[in-house]
């Protein structure tokens, strides 16, 4: 696996924003809450460019999910934009944000949810006919991927035979097999130990640079920051720190 490139962009304030894999433009979510509503995000602006990966932080309830779901195109802002490689996705059709999704965009989730029959190879090829990927492909190109997070071994395990970190393991290369241009991660550490969680995010800041994905990591645990090229600081839905782009990382 190639080593990260040093060259970092600055994640927020460019010119061409619509140009990196993921920009949310005054993005504001409202959620009903009895006769009123709560504001989960308040004109968030961000972007983050290929091969950068960003750290978001931020106390519980300042709406660093909802900044995932948003940009994940689960949940529709209800207003500003969000633009994935360069597309813009206010008011297009489910049907349409679901395609985006399946082809554009990778979740990874602190839970696994493998499902508990399937082979970690299987749980890579699930939806493949959807990708338009023909199944020898698919299990060829599941195999590559599990070598690549360290599961050469592993293949035709179930999830009752892996560890936490291996089922992480699998969950991150599952995320990739669409080939997304933006990764959007929660919590990917909440259910590991230490030496787990650094290997996970150490993992997570190598395929963002082999793959050149865009990728925004929710975290409770700054001692990982430095592995990223930025940090965004969430509070009361927004953000309060401008995202740092002078934190270049040195490789992991
Ligand atoms: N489905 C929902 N309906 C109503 N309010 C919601 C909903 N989801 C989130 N909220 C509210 O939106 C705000 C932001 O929540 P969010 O889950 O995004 O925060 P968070 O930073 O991810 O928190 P945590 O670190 O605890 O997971 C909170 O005030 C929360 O109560």
């Amino acid at each position: 696996m190639s080593l990260p490139s040093p060259s970092i962009t600055p994640v927020s304030g460019s010119a061409d924003r619509t140009a990196r894999p993921l920009a949310l433009d005054n993005v504001t979510l409202e959620y009903p809450d009895g006769g009123g509503t709560v504001k989960a995000l308040d004109g968030v602006s961000l972007s983050v460019g290929a091969g950068q990966m960003v750290s978001l932080v931020g106390p519980s309830g300042s709406g660093k999910s909802s900044l995932l779901a948003v940009a994940a195109t689960l949940v529709r802002p209800t207003s500003g934009n969000v633009v994935i490689d360069g597309v813009s996705t206010t008011d297009r059709r489910d049907a349409e944000l679901t395609a985006l999704r399946r082809e554009k965009v990778g979740i990874i989730f602190q839970q696994p949810n493998l499902l508990p029959s399937l082979t970690a190879v299987e749980q890579l090829m699930i939806g493949h006919h959807l990708r338009g990927m023909p199944l020898k492909a698919a299990r060829s190109r599941a195999r590559e991927l599990l070598g690549l997070v360290g599961l050469d071994g592993s293949a035709e395990k179930r999830p009752h035979q892996l560890s936490g970190g291996q089922k992480q393991r699998v969950n991150i290369a599952r995320a990739l097999m669409g080939g997304p241009k933006v990764l959007l991660v929660d919590e990917p550490t909440a259910a590991l130990d230490h030496e787990r969680s650094a290997s996970i995010v150490g993992l997570l800041r190598q395929v963002t640079d082999e793959f050149q994905v865009a990728t925004v990591m929710v975290t409770h645990d700054t001692e990982f920051v430095p592995l990223t090229d930025a940090v965004a600081v969430m509070r009361d839905g927004g953000l309060t720190a401008p995202v740092r782009p002078d934190v270049h990382h040195s490789g992991v």
